[in-house]
């Protein structure tokens, strides 16, 4: 039987933030239920209308970022600064869809002389959105924005590694929209295999690691829902040969680094052209030593042991820990930015997302074997390429099988925007206005001019 509470520690010291109860399997099929009978009459509702209903749970999101990004803090030890951005992306990416929503797909129209074939858009029916926690608001903003303004009913179950943050996400935003249309459940990974195995929903939009998009791919399958996956990556950096190396290394740390390298576009694995290796190292050990003068958090103790089992397989391996790579004493659940030299394409570090501020270098000798090394990889997210020529830049971009290839700068890339992932990492679009096709399905109606009267 299920544990009817999530414990849920700070990251910062290990003290209990909160036990919330979590909703069981009954739960999840009556909000499935309920959802299923609001949705008719939110997908009737006009759609300026839900529009402005978006509007205004932007407006509460909004009004509430210190709150939520408090929240965010210390359930997954994200600095508030940092925290409250992504409260406020997610805010604007509602307002984004309020405006996006009720003009999307309104030019299919084909003609006829006795008759006219219209091409409706629809809702596809129930959406169940299971997101992470890593980006908590920003993610769940994306799959609830652009399922509700296209007349979906969502039930949303954040991350059991951030229930308290996602509660307050749905008593923010629920208000705003008729009974049923939206409702919040917390719980477990079992719970939203419960729900994405119903066989009373049309989509289930996972964002989240690999293994679970698989998973819910498997039971999507099974029931004839629509599976939108925006899994893991395990994204390349390649270090060309003509570079600054100080610069590329800030690079490096800039993208691994960052959020203590739980991004789903974080720099997993560094491929570094010779003629430069030694400088950039170097360089790389600084910045590293400086990230570690103001360390952030892993989520929980648990996610560290993943860290450090790939880090400590791959010095098992060969590899060289140049900085960190040691857990360190203790409450929290903090690892120190590593950087690891002498990695070989078999190690796991290399093979598979490690979520951590983990950099693996790799020195290779000409940017083609780098490319080459970064291509063969089964996940298909984001990829930064760092050189001066044009041509090896487009030599990247055509040949690497992701969804985004960055050139000279670790992020960036459609912001909002619709990055399709390949592979491994995923089946869905990103947050940009081609999610809303993927939340909708389009109807022909052919209609024939005789007999109609008015
Ligand atoms: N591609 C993207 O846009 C993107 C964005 C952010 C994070 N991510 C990825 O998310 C991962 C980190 O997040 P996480 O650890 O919360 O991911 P996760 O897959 O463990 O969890 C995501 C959600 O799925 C639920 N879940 C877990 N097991 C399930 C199952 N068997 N069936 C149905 N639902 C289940 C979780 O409870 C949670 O709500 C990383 O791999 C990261 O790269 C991807």
């Amino acid at each position: 039987m299920r544990v009817p509470t999530l414990d849920v520690h700070s990251p910062l010291d290990g003290r209990l933030v909160g036990r919330p109860l979590a909703a069981t399997d009954e739960d999840a099929a009556g909000a499935v239920r309920t959802a299923r009978e609001a949705q008719p009459g939110w997908a009737a509702t006009p759609a300026a209308d839900r529009g402005a209903a978006l509007r205004a749970a932007a407006r509460a999101v909004r009004d509430a970022a210190d709150d939520l990004a408090a929240a965010v803090q210390a359930e997954t030890g994200r600095p508030f600064a940092s925290a409250r951005e992504g409260v406020l992306a997610g805010a604007s990416t509602l307002e984004q869809y309020a405006e996006l929503g009720p003009v999307h797909r309104g030019r299919s129209l084909l003609g006829g002389h006795d008759a006219t074939d219209l091409m409706v858009p629809g809702p596809r029916g129930v959406v169940v959105a299971l997101t992470p926690w890593n980006d908590p608001v920003a993610v769940a903003c994306g799959l609830l924005g652009a399922a509700l303004v296209t007349g979906n009913a969502v039930v949303h179950k954040p991350s059991e590694r951030c229930p308290h943050t996602g509660a307050l996400l749905a008593e923010l935003m629920v208000q705003h929209f008729p009974p049923g249309v939206l409702q919040g459940l917390t719980g477990a990974g079992e719970l939203g295999a419960a729900l994405a195995a119903s066989p009373d929903v049309d989509v289930v939009a996972h964002v989240g690691g690999t293994a679970t998009g698989r998973s819910i791919a498997a039971a999507c399958a099974a029931t004839g829902a629509k599976a939108l996956l925006e899994n893991g990556g395990n994204d390349p950096l390649v270090v060309d040969a003509d570079v600054d190396p100080a610069w590329a290394a800030a690079q490096a740390a800039l993208g691994g680094f960052t959020n203590a390298g739980q991004l789903c576009t974080s720099v997993e694995r560094v491929f570094v052209h010779q003629d430069v290796a030694e400088a950039f190292l170097e360089a790389l050990c600084d910045e590293a030593r400086r990230w570690n003068a103001d360390p952030q958090p892993l989520v929980d103790r648990a996610h560290r042991d993943h860290v450090h089992a790939h880090v400590a397989e791959a010095v098992a391996d060969g590899a060289r820990p140049l900085v960190g790579g040691e857990v360190p004493d203790g409450d929290g659940a903090f690892y120190p930015a590593t950087v690891l030299a002498g990695c070989t394409p078999g190690m796991r570090v290399m093979r598979e997302e490690t979520f951590g501020p983990v950099v693996p270098v790799r020195v290779v000798p000409s940017f083609e074997q780098g490319l080459a090394e970064a291509c063969a990889d089964e996940h298909g997210l984001a990829a930064t390429v760092l050189t001066g020529s044009m041509a090896n830049a487009q030599r990247a971009w055509r040949a690497l099988p992701v969804g985004t290839v960055k050139v000279n700068a670790v992020f960036g890339g459609a912001p909002g925007g619709a990055a399709q992932p390949r592979g491994a990492s995923g089946t869905g679009f990103g947050y940009g206005p081609e999610l809303l096709d993927e939340m909708t399905t389009v109807k022909v109606v052919h209609l024939g001019q005789a007999q109609l009267r008015d």
